[in-house]
């Protein structure tokens, strides 16, 4: 199995200045970064610099060719087919070893405000967990340190054994992450985001444009995939991230908020797609504020709250015999607000 392979997410942040001189490194190619033909962008702009689409770092840019016979310029396959799939016990379940994800005594602080501190985290391979916390916890800073993309002051973070900040390569090729925010290519259309960043993973060009159609289709993005990004709704926003994530077919998936601005009839494609991907050996974390969502789809669950680990493990010890939410008030202290003041909204 490959495990330098694919980039974990389009974000820009994910790309490695592996020399330390702002040139960009991606896991699974060695060369120049492919050429895309693009025939649908209505941005009105002339020969287009892809990578600056996609990155505000300066590097050699990717060529787009807009005449009509310019085709795909194939680099040299570096990536085949997603792995095998894991071993499995004789209940079906994977039997991997290691964890998924392993953190170990994370801590970050901005400015003097400490946002995550000591977080102690296992995330058990083909399990789907859910990770929960209020507004502002350090769910997201905790993620984007979990996967490389923020560096923890302290602490540290395995996916599948490999140390993500020593083994960067090898541990972000087993990842897909749909991050917080929508650091997007703006002025490509989502055909174009996938296409290209298929390539740029080393994946074989067919088997990029298989899983893209079906991708489009799936996540019923399809009809849009001749719309620039910059012109996509939020919910859009998140199901190309998805697809991204996804594309090749990583073992691990950490999404922040996957269901957030999603409509409910994608919201259950979407489902369906994570409740397979673990059904097929894949392990899923999410950040969620929606308890019943978590409670549905999740069998495990890690409660955050001002930065710290107040519960976690599998969801039916973390809720005993009430609810999620019930747990959720509970571990993470009731509150009592708007049930006063606001007299001004008396009619
Ligand atoms: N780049 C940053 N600079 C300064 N403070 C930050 C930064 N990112 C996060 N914080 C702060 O760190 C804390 C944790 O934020 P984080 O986004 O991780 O929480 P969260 O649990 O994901 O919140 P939410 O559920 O609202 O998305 C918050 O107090 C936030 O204001």
């Amino acid at each position: 199995m490959r495990t330098d392979g694919p980039l974990s997410t389009w974000d820009p942040r994910h790309w490695n200045d592996v020399a330390g001189d702002g040139s960009l490194f991606f896991p699974g190619r060695e060369g120049p970064l492919p050429s895309i033909r693009i025939e649908n962008s209505r941005d009105g702009m002339g020969d287009h610099n892809v990578l600056a689409a996609l990155s505000q770092a300066p590097a050699a840019p990717p060529r787009i060719n807009r005449s009509v016979d310019a085709g795909i310029h194939h680099p040299a396959p570096r990536a085949d087919d997603p792995p095998p799939p894991p071993p499995r016990d004789s209940q079906g379940m994977p039997t991997h070893r290691e964890p998924a994800l392993r953190t170990t005594g994370l801590r970050k602080a901005f400015g003097d405000h400490l946002a995550v501190d000591d977080i102690h985290l296992t995330v058990p391979a083909g399990s789907f967990y859910g990770l929960v916390g209020p507004n502002g916890a350090g769910k997201t800073t905790t993620l984007a340190m979990a996967v490389g993309l923020l560096s923890p002051d302290a602490g540290s973070a395995e996916i599948f054994g490999v140390d993500v900040w020593r083994d960067t390569v090898q541990a972000k090729g087993m990842i897909g992450v749909l991050p917080d925010g929508n650091a997007m290519p703006e002025r490509l259309t989502g055909r174009e985001v996938l296409t290209y960043l298929g390539l740029l993973r080393g994946l074989p060009p067919v088997v990029v444009a298989e899983r893209t159609d079906e991708l489009l289709r799936i996540l019923e993005l399809d009809s849009a995939e001749r719309t620039l990004v910059i012109e996509y709704s939020t919910g859009m926003r998140k199901k190309i991230g998805l697809a991204v994530a996804l594309l090749h077919a990583p073992r691990l998936l950490v999404l922040d908020e996957p269901f957030e601005a999603v409509d409910p009839v994608s919201a259950a494609t979407i489902r369906t797609i994570l409740r397979r991907f673990v059904g097929n050996g894949g392990s899923v974390i999410i950040s969620s504020h929606v308890m019943t969502l978590v409670e549905q789809l999740c069998d495990h669950v890690g409660v955050i709250s001002d930065g710290r680990v107040v519960a976690a493990g599998p969801l039916d010890d973390v809720r005993g015999a009430g609810t999620l939410e019930d747990a959720f008030v509970n571990l993470v202290g009731a509150r009592t607000g708007a049930t006063e003041g606001l007299a001004w909204l008396t009619f």
